[in-house]
């Protein structure tokens, strides 16, 4: 048997990620974690752990910022362990993606007519805190539907926690005050509860990224990518340097690389303010003189790490 971890509790879109990942094997043990951070945590330091998937971006409301500030933290953490000479040999890996559509919706222990919500005094919301900018313009809405009732938001660690939460919450809430919960109807089905809305993103294609991590096996092949794979690395960059960014960048113009996407987070070293991690994705068409292009990446980065080399998810391109 193999073990995946995954945010949890079941039925949350990171649970639909993992069965995407190994749906068809029937090997696979989904264990569930109960934050993004222990996701990482778990999979580096129990190794009866085989793989994590973690949530990276969405289409809606970009990064999932706890999954970038993880692997910031893991790359700052293992310079000071594991570098030849700049380049931070990660203890995890990136070995591949997927791609969850999204389709939240409104859900509660009890069906109501979403007519009537407006008769509540007060409608608590409970979901993970990356949905709340999927879903703005809906709530915007419905706030208008209910000019005399009061929202209030509250974070949960996910979007299945969600429901059961709510779910707690109303069985011990004053009358007048409603708990529902913005998560997926397969969350709503596993905690025998009702949808009130269904389908509620502001964007009917909102999807969610997700990237599955491995520990780096020891004596792991330096992958020479192949054809419509992605390299993930992250960076820090001589910051006094002035066109320090476009040094590490226009290498990849030289070797006719082409970056897919750029991220950054504060680096948060010391007392030091706005100096920050860069994160990028890049693919190219033909192989490459990949020696030479990392010698190159290390003599203008102070340092960096590629986090992985893995085949492109045809649903990238839907
Ligand atoms: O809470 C979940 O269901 C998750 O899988 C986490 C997560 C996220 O962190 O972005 C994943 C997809 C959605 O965007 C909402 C939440």
């Amino acid at each position: 048997m193999v073990k995946t971890l995954f945010l949890g509790p079941k039925g949350t879109y990171s649970h639909q990620a993992a069965l995407q990942q190994f749906g068809n094997r029937t090997d696979v043990e989904y264990v569930a974690a109960d934050s993004i951070p222990k996701c990482i945590e778990k999979l580096k330091d129990d190794h009866t752990i085989d793989y994590s998937v973690i949530p990276l971006e969405n289409s809606t409301n970009g990064q999932v910022v706890f999954s970038y500030d993880l692997l910031r933290d893991l790359m700052v953490e293992e310079a000071k362990l594991t570098t030849e000479g700049n380049r931070v040999v990660s203890s995890l890996e990136v070995i591949g993606e997927q791609y969850v559509a999204i389709v939240h919706c409104l859900i509660a222990a009890q069906l109501i007519k979403l007519e009537l919500l407006h008769t509540y005094q007060k409608v608590v919301l409970h979901s993970h805190p990356q949905v709340w900018g999927q879903v703005s313009d809906y709530l915007a809405h419905l706030r208008q539907q209910c000019p005399h009732t009061s929202f209030e938001k509250v974070d949960s660690s996910s979007t299945s926690e969600a429901v059961k939460i709510a779910v707690e919450c109303q069985s011990k809430s004053a009358p007048g005050v409603i708990h529902i919960a913005i998560a997926g109807e397969v969350a709503a089905k596993l905690n025998h509860c009702e949808v009130l809305d269904y389908a509620i993103n502001d964007r009917k294609n909102n999807t969610t990224r997700f990237l599955v991590l491995q520990r780096r096996a020891e004596a792991a092949p330096s992958r020479t990518p192949h054809q419509s794979q992605v390299s993930l690395v992250s960076f820090t960059t001589k910051h006094d340097d002035p066109g320090s960014l476009v040094d590490v960048l226009s290498i990849l113009k030289t070797h006719s690389i082409n970056m897919c996407s750029i991220n950054s987070r504060p680096l948060n070293r010391g007392t030091q303010k706005w100096q920050y991690v860069f994160f990028i994705e890049y693919y190219y068409a033909e192989p490459r003189n990949w020696d030479a292009f990392f010698k190159e990446i290390g003599s203008v980065c102070s340092y960096w790490c590629l986090w992985g080399t893995f085949p492109r998810n045809e649903r990238y391109y839907e």
